[in-house]
């Protein structure tokens, strides 16, 4: 799913009104109409006191359209006009002049130091006072009234976005935001909805239709996107029946120290698990025999030390490699890394001790061959690329590495990034689940295994990221989160294999009644 940007958003609004040859009134209306409809077919005309908070813009439109359908349906409304300027918008007028000849009970108009209405708990507020147009710092009074939402602790439901949230700016003052249980978006869900400094907003949200121009949602690219399953199956390779392991490469991963093979045998199993047709380890003198016992179909190469690497030097050919977990960074480790480097042409895929290898010698980074993908968790990323103030600032800064580099970043975590020269792919499977010991290693022998396989770097790593996450989702639903550990992830590698394939549920079908 595509995430428009806010300019972007603007252009769909006006391409639709001139192609569909509807006015911006009419396009609110359906706007303001798709959010009643939502609410109806959850309330089902319950009574419940629903307090509609409305800017004096285009979102306040929207919430002026949603209380004329709301009090038509004899819903317990109270409508607000948030006067925080005195620029309304033509839609707004038009919206204000409607709600008024409809009811006696006029909005409440809301300005700097008057009382704030008493909420309860069990009421709903509807959040429409700011929308995408917001441009600057909400004055001191709406951000009270933010505040007071928070305290009155009902359920609030915020049209387009939580008001107060810039679309590609930092939050300055989490009270200056609208902390929304659930946002309604038109058009399409916003990238602040992802990011970990702003994803808390909303707690949940969802995308409504209102039936903006297809040519021009279709064609448009953005710079970021959603990757769901609907994303995820273009890039799947179907298997030939002919195919033999060759077919799905070699896959090499080097990486241990004393104390830390587990690493690397969860690695090569993921990888193995992922569809590599062969796997190899590389590891110090002292893994062989917990790989060869623990991974019977993997092949082992050992190094001439007992407890770390000093020379990468193999006899074989391998497609892909993956390497740096449990690798160490001892001087011996970094000179093996470094001469290594010098001569590689094999495809690369980076994590752990060999991201802080680089980190810490960024020489090196230019030996990378192109469209190498490095895995760095927050702390590995802030090593290779310096700190930043804020998620805007760390995205342009990994574009800006992932250019001069030529290379495939996937920043992990909640909703892990994977980006690649300007564009960004935000992953939307996993849970807290994988906050746990090996599976950063695990996502490293997938996306390996996949390269392995001839998917591209950037395909291996959106496609690896996905189907880790997915293998996690379906595991918690026997394991829990807590219990879920690296390894299952692996060994349920197949079952997201298999959901990419699994239709939607039908209802059962009624059985036709026999006439007797
Ligand atoms: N026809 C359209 O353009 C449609 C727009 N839609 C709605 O329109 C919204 C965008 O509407 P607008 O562009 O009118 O913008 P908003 O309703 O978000 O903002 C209202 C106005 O407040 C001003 N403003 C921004 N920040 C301020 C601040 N801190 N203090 C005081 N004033 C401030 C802005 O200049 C803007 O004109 C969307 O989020 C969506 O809800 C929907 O109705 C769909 C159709
Ligand atoms: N809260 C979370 N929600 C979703 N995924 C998570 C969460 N926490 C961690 N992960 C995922 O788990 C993996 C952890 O990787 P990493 O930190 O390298 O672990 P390790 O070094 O133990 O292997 C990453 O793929 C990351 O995206
Ligand atoms: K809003």
């Amino acid at each position: 799913m595509k995430l428009f940007s806010r300019e972007q958003i603007y252009e769909a609004d006006q391409q639709t009104i001139k192609k569909q040859d509807i006015t911006s009134t009419e396009l609110m209306d359906r706007a303001g109409s798709q959010i009643f409809n939502w609410m109806h077919l959850r309330l089902q005309g319950a009574q419940v006191p629903i307090h509609v908070f409305c800017g004096i813009g285009n979102n306040g439109g929207d919430g002026l359209v949603l209380t004329q359908h709301l009090i038509s349906h004899g819903y317990h409304v109270t409508t607000y006009i948030v006067n925080y300027s005195h620029k309304r918008s033509k839609d707004f007028l038009i919206n204000y002049d409607k709600v008024k000849s409809m009811t006696k009970t006029w909005p409440v108009v809301l300005e700097d130091n008057e009382a704030f209405p008493e909420i309860n708990q069990e009421d709903i507020i509807v959040d429409a006072v700011f929308g995408i147009g917001l441009n600057r710092p909400v004055p001191d009074w709406v951000k009270d009234l933010f505040i007071h939402f928070r305290k009155t602790k009902a359920f609030t439901l915020s049209i387009d976005v939580p008001s107060g949230l810039f679309l590609d700016q930092p939050v300055k003052d989490e009270d200056a935001v609208v902390w929304a249980g659930y946002t309604l978006s038109f058009a399409s869900p916003k990238l602040v909805f992802f990011l970990p400094e702003t994803a808390k907003y909303t707690a949940q949200w969802e995308v409504l239709d209102i039936g903006l121009d297809q040519e021009y949602l279709m064609s448009t690219k953005t710079e970021a996107d959603l990757i769901g399953k609907h994303e995820v199956l273009p890039l799947y390779m179907p298997r030939d029946k002919f195919s033999h392991k060759g077919t799905f490469g070699h896959t090499l991963i080097i990486g241990g120290s004393y104390g830390k093979i587990g690493a690397v045998i969860l690695s090569s199993r993921a990888a193995l698990s992922a569809g590599s047709g062969l796997v190899s380890a590389y590891v110090p003198k002292c893994g062989y025999i917990p790989l060869q016992s623990s991974f019977p179909e993997a092949m082992v190469l050992t190094d001439r030390d007992e407890n770390e690497i000093t020379e990468i030097s193999f006899d074989l050919k391998p497609t892909v490699i993956g390497m740096g977990m449990g690798l160490g960074t001892s001087p011996n480790t970094l000179d093996a890394f470094e001469a290594f480097l010098k001569n590689n042409k094999t495809p690369l895929v980076i994590d752990a001790d060999a991201i802080n290898l680089l980190s810490k010698n960024k020489a090196l980074l230019k030996l990378l061959p192109i469209h190498s993908v490095l895995t760095p968790h927050p702390k590995e990323l802030e090593r290779l690329i310096g700190t930043w103030s804020d998620d805007f600032e760390k995205l342009e800064k990994v574009k800006s590495f992932s250019k001069k580099y030529h290379a495939v970043v996937v920043i992990k975590g909640a909703n892990t990034i994977t980006v690649f020269q300007e564009k960004i792919y935000i992953n939307t499977t996993g849970n807290p689940g994988l906050a746990t010991a090996g599976s950063g290693d695990v996502l490293t022998g997938i996306i390996t295994g996949l390269i392995a396989q001839s998917y591209s770097a950037l395909a291996a790593a959106i496609f690896g990221v996905y189907l880790h996450g997915k293998a996690a989702d379906i595991t918690i639903e026997d394991y829990g989160y807590q219990s879920l550990t690296a390894t299952h992830v692996i060994e349920y590698m197949g079952k997201a294999y298999l959901d990419l394939f699994e239709q939607p549920q039908q209802l059962p079908q009624e059985e036709p009644k026999e006439d007797n």
